[in-house]
């Protein structure tokens, strides 16, 4: 590790951060001083198209990294691939990705979560008909033994029960769920369930987290507490990897950015510097994803322009098209 890494008690202070990530290359796989996970060849193709092409990246551990990129640029299926849910192409021919210095390429999701990287999910139906607490318990499979049940039968289980419950009861405090422990996880509101896929992540007690789109379908108050919790768990220590649409939230809260497009990672920086990268606002535009980038200023009267001409060349070839069509 070296000196620009973070202290036992995280990176809570935000001097030490910008110090951190100013010493980072703004480019595509960039190499960090201390890097929680990094990533070599992982590829997935589906039929004949290339989903995800990452040939390098390195995520920097103890900050809040945002995975960006338009919709279809491949962040659900990385997040897939690297926590085991999905196998990459590549596997067995180059595709290469370590966590905490441990390899992962071939581990299956549960080890992956044990290594200490977990991920969010919306909560399927099937967690919608078990109650708050249920679904905290399940979290922590891990710790109770791979098979809740054949456990039941081991003495020691009900202690371990006990303290496990100990601790879920303290995270639902935390994430201001606990009068809601015996309701159905279905019954609560969609921030309250972001909350509880990220209180049952946290039931592992994770180096990493990867959320994803924590603030979809989120009010406005409780996107506030969501992201004060994200904050504060990197403040802890914990290393923070979130995909998200919303620029405002990507600004607000992240120490640095990745953007992906097409598959491959094609822009790295601080939020402020990204967004103003022509390759990214390119794939944004581009794509005709019409996201907010956060900040009026991106509109500036080349880009403007530039729209104009798209526009208008795509308007004279429709013409031309038609023109075309009438004289047969
Ligand atoms: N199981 C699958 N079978 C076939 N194609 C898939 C599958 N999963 C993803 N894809 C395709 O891979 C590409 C990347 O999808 P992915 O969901 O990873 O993108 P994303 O960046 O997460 O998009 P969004 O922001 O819209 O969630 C898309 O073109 C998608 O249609």
């Amino acid at each position: 590790m070296s000196d620009a890494t973070i202290s036992p008690s995280g990176l809570a202070d935000p001097a030490a951060r910008a110090a951190l990530v100013a010493g980072f290359d703004a480019v595509p796989g960039a190499p960090k001083p201390d890097p929680i996970l990094v990533v070599d060849n992982i590829v997935r193709q589906f039929g004949g198209m290339t989903a995800v092409d990452v040939q390098h990246l390195e995520v920097q551990r103890g900050i809040i990294t945002a995975l960006i990129g338009p919709n279809g640029a491949g962040k659900t299926t990385f997040f897939n691939l690297v926590t085991g849910f999905d196998r990459a192409t590549t596997a067995g021919k180059g595709a290469h990705w370590s966590f905490d210095g441990r390899t992962l390429d071939k581990t299956s999701a549960s080890s992956v979560a044990k290594a200490g990287m977990v991920r969010t999910f919306q909560l399927t139906k099937a967690l919608n008909a078990m109650t708050v607490i249920d679904n905290m318990m399940l979290g922590a499979q891990g710790q109770v033994g791979e098979n809740l049940l054949r456990s039941v039968f081991r003495p020691a289980w009900r202690d371990q029960e006990r303290e496990v419950e100990a601790k879920a009861d303290e995270l639902l405090q935390r994430f201001k769920l606990y009068e809601k422990k015996y309701d159905y996880a279905g019954s609560l509101s969609g921030g309250q369930r972001k909350l509880l896929e990220m209180a049952r992540a946290l039931m592992s007690d994770p180096k990493m987290i990867m959320l994803d789109e924590p603030m979809a379908g989120v009010n406005p108050a409780l996107t506030q507490s969501l992201l004060g919790h994200i904050q504060a768990l990197r403040d802890e220590g914990m290393t923070v990897l979130f995909v998200e649409h919303d620029m405002h939230v990507v600004r607000h809260i992240s120490d640095w950015v990745a953007v992906m497009a097409e598959g491959r990672l094609v822009a790295e920086g601080p939020a402020d510097t990204v967004m103003s990268n022509p390759a990214v606002i390119d794939a944004y535009l581009g794509a005709h994803h019409d996201t907010d980038l956060g900040d009026d200023s991106l509109l500036s009267d080349e880009v403007l322009e530039e729209l104009a001409e798209e526009v208008a060349a795509e308007d004279a070839e429709r013409e031309a098209e038609e023109q075309a069509e009438g004289l047969r």
